[in-house]
């Protein structure tokens, strides 16, 4: 597999922009929650790592990663903000229901973004099991979290480029 031995969440050799004079959401789900805090740790740390200034950095949770798109939604509604970040952790089950949640997360959140002209970021985990998980929110795969946080720097700078 392409991930076998990769942190994905390796930037080092990537320019990241000052994230000093945007401000973000982040909504995270608590499904899954030891991985989610996980994913919003590293998300928190490199947004600041990066310049973000703490008090505009807006953080909410929701009950799981089917609630993201409207957490988000809710945000955009009713905040001024650069980015948004959505934190989740899907894990296979015995049903269908994965693929159905994923699928709506995924497309939900691309209309919000859309419907806002607003960088909205889909760092969610959809994984086969808890380890798969674990390695992609500080494991040996690097944080999602933490891909998500610069992923949301770069387009709040791109919009702030094409904006001005
Ligand atoms: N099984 C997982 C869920 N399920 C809950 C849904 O996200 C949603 O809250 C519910 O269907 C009510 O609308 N959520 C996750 O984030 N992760 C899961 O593994
Ligand atoms: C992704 C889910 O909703 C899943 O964890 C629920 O498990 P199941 O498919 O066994 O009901």
């Amino acid at each position: 597999m392409s991930t076998q031995l990769k942190n994905l969440s390796d930037f080092s050799n990537t320019d990241v922009p000052s994230a000093v004079l945007y401000r973000f959401g982040i909504v995270v789900a608590e499904w899954n929650s030891e991985i989610t805090n996980a994913l919003y740790q590293g998300a928190y740390e490199s947004l600041v790592e990066h310049g973000a200034i703490p008090d505009h950095i807006f953080t909410y949770s929701v009950p799981g990663s089917f609630e993201l798109t409207t957490g988000a939604d809710l945000l955009l509604k009713n905040s001024k903000l650069d980015a948004v970040i959505c934190l989740g952790c899907v894990i296979q089950g015995e049903t269908r229901h994965f693929d159905f949640i994923c699928n709506a997360v995924a497309n939900g959140i691309s209309n919000v973004a859309i419907k806002y002209s607003k960088p909205v970021i889909f760092g969610v985990l959809t994984t086969d099991n808890q380890q798969q998980a674990i390695d992609r929110a500080g494991g040996k795969h690097g944080n999602k979290g933490v891909e998500a946080a610069v992923t949301a720097i770069k387009m709040a700078y791109l919009a702030e480029t094409l904006n001005s």
